[in-house]
């Protein structure tokens, strides 16, 4: 973690922590507080309740996550053994999503590996049916993770929280877009009228505010957002481009390895994600995608596996409008509206690319009429629409929370729904005082269009993130790149892109939903006992493996740029007469260059072209 981010002057040593909880931290690498932790921790163990407002990756889960375990163990040694005391269940953690739950529970692991049996922890957030869930708290857990509604449900049963001394909502605006707010107030109601909470959150807005008033008596406040900082380990590019040319750049962009290190590619809905993912499998572009239809064990080993750097890039689908997240609620159903009437102008008026695949006439042969087609279309695609609804997951999140290690860039290859999803997905870049960099995509369309819409609320929603990103004094620079040097690219772009239809994305999508429900049940049976036997489940695989084209997978080095690149993570442009602005460093590359006799300053990719001829 950077030092900024750090509370120098503390340690966990000076805040009176545990020694079990200390020497886990010792494990964990962790000497110094960051500063929302050196703040929360003495306030949440002097008993008062918290509203902390802190930047993503400032560290707010262990800010919870200490002062909770300190008080049950410090309240466990005062008992003796026999006491029937020692079990009751004392805090209860509220997260949105099923996610962070689990991310949650294992940090909490983490941090209990040497209080034995002192400290229970059950998460009830995944999808396992209540009456399995039951027994585990019938044993009255010290602690259990939840989302706002699993959490109720159980309160009719076997969740006893008369005992409760501590209650956490993490991502706490979240909680409430998500429309968790009844539940909540079910939950309090239900809770022993003294008790500690506390509520965190990246961002706080008139939401937050009422669930102050909900849960929080004369709360401490802790607003720790450190912008200008922020801003400044954060290198933010925009682009306005074509739909086509979203595909063409970011393939350039993947293929020329721009990006040093890991990166995550924001679409806005399922199908896209399988969209960009056949399209870059046919140039050997390997990426794993990241949605809510997939079964939950699948989705925590898919975020582990690229913690620990087994994948690239990970293609995650971001809903969270969908899960009514939006900058406000008028702004929200303004843009609701914009969308749909987007959508039904373009269903009404696309060209019909895929004719080849529409339905041209009835049973008996009969010719439809142009309205009759229109009509059927239409209710074949509500129809889909509602079964995939069913199957997709309520409490699903990637853009918030989760601790994605070592982003180093985020592609919103979408455009994000609203400012507020904007700041979420590039928070998961430039985490832990890390620098870290972003790129929207901007579809920029002709006014006449019939999607001008759609395009016209994109740019809203910029305009928005503007706003928001000046108020941090960050700004978002145009990506700057010179389309002379990407076009020889185009025409294989332009090719790849013709053979991503939509039968072969619904196909695609058939295929990875059972491929990973098959991963999903090793990964159950597997998980406790033998989570390394599980290293060799790949979830990258391709799809379309016969689209494949092994002459895709290089780059002649006729079409390599002269200096490639875009914008360099850390801010620092090349010279203004290159064009094309380099988008990092790549000093691996470089080294490589130099190690082999190459000039200081020369073009590392023209040897690196030479290479791959060879
Ligand atoms: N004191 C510390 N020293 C070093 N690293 C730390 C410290 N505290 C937390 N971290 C690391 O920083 C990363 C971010 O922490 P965490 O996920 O708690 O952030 P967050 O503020 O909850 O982010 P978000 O708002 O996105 O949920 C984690 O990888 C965590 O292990």
């Amino acid at each position: 973690m950077d030092d900024n981010l750090l509370d120098k002057q503390a340690t966990f040593l000076t805040l009176d922590l545990d020694d079990r909880l200390l020497r886990a931290l010792g494990r964990m690498g962790l000497v110094h507080p960051t500063l929302v932790q050196s703040s929360a921790i003495p306030l949440a163990l002097s008993g008062k309740d918290i509203l902390a407002r802190a930047k993503t990756g400032s560290g707010k889960t262990a800010a919870y996550c200490l002062p909770v375990l300190h008080k049950i163990l410090a309240t466990k040694d005062a008992l003796p053994q026999t006491s029937s005391s020692r079990r009751l269940t004392r805090a209860l953690i509220l997260v949105p999503t099923r996610e962070l739950a689990e991310q949650v529970t294992k940090y909490l692991a983490d941090l209990t590996l040497f209080c034995g049996k002192d400290i229970v922890c059950v998460n009830i957030a995944g999808n396992t049916p209540l009456h399995i869930q039951a027994p585990l708290l019938a044993e009255l857990p010290d602690i259990v993770v939840a989302t706002p509604a699993r959490a109720l449900k159980h309160m009719a049963g076997t969740l006893d929280l008369r005992a409760l001394e501590t209650l956490v909502i993490d991502e706490a605006d979240l909680v409430l877009s998500f429309g968790y707010e009844d539940d909540i107030r079910g939950i309090i109601k239900a809770l022993p009228r003294i008790h500690q909470s506390m509520l965190l959150s990246a961002t706080l807005n008139r939401g937050v505010e009422a669930l102050k008033a909900l849960v929080l008596s004369s709360p401490a406040i802790l607003k720790l957002e450190d912008d200008q900082e922020e801003a400044a380990k954060l290198v933010q590019y925009v682009v306005r481009c074509s739909e086509e040319e979203k595909f063409l750049l970011t393939y350039v962009i993947l293929k020329l390895k721009l990006i040093a290190g890991k990166c995550i590619l924001f679409v806005n809905d399922i199908e896209r994600s399988y969209r960009l993912k056949l399209f870059l499998e046919q140039f050997s572009i390997k990426a794993c995608v990241l949605n809510s239809e997939l079964p939950l064990n699948s989705r925590y080993h898919i975020v582990e596996e690229f913690n620990r750097g087994v994948y690239d890039y990970i293609i995650a689908t971001d809903e969270s409008d969908k899960m009514g997240e939006a900058d406000n609620e008028a702004e929200e159903e303004e843009d609701q509206v914009q969308v749909q009437e987007a959508m039904e102008i373009d269903q009404e008026t696309k060209p019909e690319a895929e004719a080849t695949e529409a339905t041209e006439g009835t049973e008996d042969g009969q010719k439809l009429t142009a309205e009759e087609k229109l009509k059927k279309k239409k209710k074949a695609a509500k129809k889909t629409s509602k079964k995939r609804k069913a199957s997709q997951d309520k409490e699903y999140g990637v853009s918030r929370g989760i601790d994605f290690k070592g982003v180093a860039a985020v592609i919103n290859f979408d455009f994000p729904p609203s400012a507020r999803s904007y700041t979420h997905r590039v928070g998961r870049t430039a985490r832990a005082g890390r620098r870290g960099m972003s790129l929207s995509l901007i579809t920029s369309e002709d006014i006449k269009s019939p999607s001008a819409k759609h395009h016209q609320k994109e740019e809203a929603v910029f305009e928005r993130v503007i706003l928001q990103q000046r108020k941090k004094s960050a700004e978002i620079l145009p990506y700057k790149f010179d389309m002379k040097q990407v076009e020889g690219f185009r025409y294989r772009s332009t090719d790849a892109l013709r053979l991503v239809t939509r039968t072969a994305i619904r196909e695609a999508r058939i295929k990875e939903i059972k491929q990973e429900i098959l991963n999903s049940d090793k990964l159950k049976a597997h998980f406790e006992d033998k989570p390394r036997d599980l290293q060799f489940l790949r979830h990258d695989k391709a799809l379309h493996p016969s689209q494949i084209m092994p002459h895709m997978k290089h780059i002649p080095l006729y079409l390599v740029p002269k200096i490639a690149g875009i914008a360099q993570a850390d801010g620092v442009a090349t010279a203004p007469d290159i064009g094309f602005v380099p988008f990092n460093k790549d000093t691996k590359r470089k080294r490589i260059y130099k190690k082999k006799g190459g000039k200081k300053g020369g073009d590392p990719l023209k040897s690196l072209g030479k290479k791959r001829r060879k």
